[in-house]
């Protein structure tokens, strides 16, 4: 049976959203809600997505409630509250081959063409050549580590308030699953001193801080440089994208950090560090510890592609604004975390999209007498509430058929 890639994507989903079946019952909380202003004492407002407007937070979303926090260190077995029944729908294959996530040297006399067969093809791939000192990557991970390695109730002193984005906790999207996932997450939005400061002791604090501004500072650069590739090998330039100009430079794209820590895990094969879904951003650089655990969807059989740690390696996501951008050219791509017995995993997901007052629509210059926009045009905090009352199905919620477009163009 063939089936689109809107169907495919949510076959794949292996727990629809509670919000998809059941009706709404509880007090809810927004997926992405209003950053909050930043002090005017903080170091370097670093991060910055402007706050959303009233009519744009997910108020009707169902949400179920889960506890704040779980003592992963003194668990010997998987409770049946972090059980996931339908991890092995889909198998896990090893990458080899043409099964292996394409990897793309930045530096390469090719990496345009290479860059844009990735995006269309994969929606994924992994960079080398990208700038980043692997030294940065190291401290990154160090300060990551120590802030995972805090007491639960020290953690807790930054947990993510209902309606923020930013904070300490489980992921966003959890609300959405009847099961909890084997992680916890800190999430940056502006400064990343407003939030460490309530958690890490003061003689960490500016350390971490320090480590996370110089990541975002070079994180941004790549994501720009990313962007530019990938816009070069749709056949554009950043002068075809009104707002893209200052791409180049990378000085107008905003970005949220999130920092994931994933236990080892006493049954690895009942439990799931971070559930399906694809990244809201224009483009998501992940840096990965040294132990596997990402996995990507692949079709044709349907099969979870692990995603291994190569030293030094970035891993880039298309994320759905992208998608939107290109029209349908380039696929955010459906993805993972699955854990591990021994080893404790750490990620940190630079999440990357445009100014929060741009729209972004297909370009029109993908666009003919025979393909109008697949898409209507959102803001990025636009589509994040989108997203936080239709979860997976927020692509597809915007999605414009041919009659649709047709009347726009008359
Ligand atoms: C800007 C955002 C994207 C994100 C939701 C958030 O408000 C902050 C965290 C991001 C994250 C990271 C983990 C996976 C994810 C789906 C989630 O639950 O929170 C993403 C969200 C996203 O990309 O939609
Ligand atoms: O930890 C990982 O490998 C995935 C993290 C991720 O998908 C995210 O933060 O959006
Ligand atoms: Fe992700």
């Amino acid at each position: 049976m063939e089936l689109t890639l809107d169907q495919f994507r949510c076959k794949a989903m292996k727990h629809p959203p509670a919000s998809f079946n059941t009706k709404p019952t509880l007090p809810t909380s927004s997926y992405l809600c209003e950053t909050p202003a930043l002090p005017s004492s903080s170091p370097s407002p670093l991060i910055t997505m402007p706050p959303l407007s009233d009519e744009s937070h997910p108020h009707h979303t169902l949400r179920l409630h889960h506890p704040r926090h779980f003592d992963f260190e003194s668990i010997r077995e998987v409770p049946d509250s972090h059980a996931w029944p339908d991890l092995h729908d889909h198998p896990s294959v090893e990458p080899s081959g043409p099964d292996s996530v394409p990897v793309v040297d930045l530096d390469s006399p090719d990496a345009v063409l290479l860059v844009g067969r990735a995006c269309q093809e994969w929606g994924v791939f992994q960079v080398t050549g990208h700038g980043i000192p692997t030294d940065l990557l190291d401290r990154l991970e160090s300060q990551i580590r120590r802030l995972f390695s805090l007491p639960t109730h020290q953690k807790l002193k930054a947990a993510r308030s209902p309606g923020d984005i930013a904070g300490y906790g489980l992921a966003p999207i959890s609300s959405f699953f009847p099961k909890l996932m084997w992680s916890e997450g800190f999430t940056i939005a502006g400064s990343p001193f407003e939030h460490a400061r309530k958690l890490l002791p003061k003689e960490y604090c500016a350390e971490f801080c320090n480590v996370i501004e110089e990541y975002n500072k070079v994180a941004k650069e790549l994501a720009g440089r990313l962007m530019h590739l990938m816009l070069l090998s749709l056949g554009l330039t950043e002068e075809d994208i009104s707002w893209a100009g200052p791409i180049r430079d990378s000085g107008d794209l905003s970005a949220v950090i999130q920092l994931n820590s994933y236990p080892a895990c006493p049954e690895p094969d009942r439990a799931l560090g971070l559930a399906a879904h694809t990244d809201s951003s224009l483009l998501t650089v992940l840096y990965q510890s040294g132990t596997s655990g990402l996995q990507v969807l692949r079709p044709d059989p349907a099969r979870w592609v692990t995603v291994p740690p190569l030293p030094g390696v970035l891993i880039v996501h298309v994320g759905d604004l992208s998608h939107i951008l290109s029209n349908g050219h380039f696929r955010s791509v459906l993805h993972r975390a699955i854990v591990n017995r021994r080893h404790h995993r750490l990620s940190a997901a630079y999440i990357c999209g445009p100014p929060a007052h741009v729209k972004v629509s297909p370009i029109d210059m993908l666009l003919g007498p025979s393909q109008g926009p697949a898409y209507r045009a959102v803001t990025w905090p636009e589509y994040l509430a989108l997203k936080g009352k239709l979860f997976n199905k927020a692509l597809a919620s915007i999605k414009l058929s041919r009659e649709q477009w047709e009347d726009r163009s008359n």
